[in-house]
């Protein structure tokens, strides 16, 4: 956030297993569909996705599934997002971002599209681009997890959310995500036996002993949030860039 920008985003994390959290009274009656949505958003969505993933890296088709299994402790979780439109406090300096870039921390993310535009992803050309809204079309992120998994062959998408174009600059945007992690005890080390990253190399992220597992990872990236000390990039324009087990982490202004 930057000075002068109000705080205009909700957003409301609903666990995969949805009584194990409270719920306000409100919510309650729709727990059911709550239930069936994470249910498909996990076993339709997600694992298809996970089963291309492995089938990909010349490994069987259960390798990265296995590691998402819904009953193990996780925090896959589904995100309501609501983007209030904005008045005055939208300031110029806040360069109309409304959630920096970044990568997300778990494995996959799977994003509703919806109409109103403000996602944007980091090309390899290192130009912004807009993700179109195509009616019913689910946009599929890799996060963090899976760079690590893969060695750095499926880098984590580089995001970021802008001030929607200025038609819709006037509606609210509402996201609904699923943001999946593997489970807890997952160690994020590379899947060194897939041929495909044996012939392509894999890169190296942390030292042996400082490989974390998903739940390490999550807890480090989570409480680092808005507290730790960035630092500007030495290389790369209106990049900051932090350290967590010696890896470099990147923000992107
Ligand atoms: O609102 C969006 O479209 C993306 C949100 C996002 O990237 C996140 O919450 O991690
Ligand atoms: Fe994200």
């Amino acid at each position: 956030m930057y000075p002068g920008v109000c705080d205009e985003i909700e957003n409301y994390a609903v666990h995969r297993n949805v009584t194990a959290q409270d719920h306000p009274a409100i919510l309650r009656p729709f727990l059911p569909e709550l239930a069936a949505f994470t249910r498909h958003n996990h076993d339709n969505v997600l694992q298809s996705v996970l089963r291309l993933l492995s089938l990909s890296l010349e490994l069987p088709e259960d390798t990265l599934t296995k590691l998402h299994d819904f009953e193990a402790a996780g925090q896959s979780a589904i995100s309501f997002i609501k983007y209030h439109p904005r008045g005055e406090c939208d300031a110029p300096e806040g360069n109309n971002v409304w959630l920096k870039g970044h990568t997300d921390i778990g494995t996959v993310t799977i994003l509703y599209s919806q109409p109103i535009g403000g996602l944007q992803i980091l090309s390899k050309d290192n130009k912004w681009r807009w993700i179109k809204h195509i009616d019913n079309a689910l946009v599929i992120n890799v996060g963090d997890g899976i760079e690590y998994l893969s060695g750095g062959y499926y880098p984590a998408t580089r995001h970021r959310v802008i001030q929607p174009p200025v038609d819709q600059r006037n509606i609210p945007r509402l996201g609904v995500f699923y943001f999946a992690m593997a489970n807890d005890s997952v160690r994020l080390s590379p899947l060194d036996h897939s041929p495909l990253l044996q012939k392509k190399g894999i890169k190296k992220y942390f030292e042996a002993n400082m490989v974390p597992t998903m739940e390490e990872w999550r807890r480090e990236r989570t409480s680092r949030y808005g507290r730790s000390e960035l630092k500007p990039s030495a290389t790369e324009e209106r990049v900051e860039e932090e350290r967590i087990r010696g890896t470099v982490i990147k923000h992107f202004n």
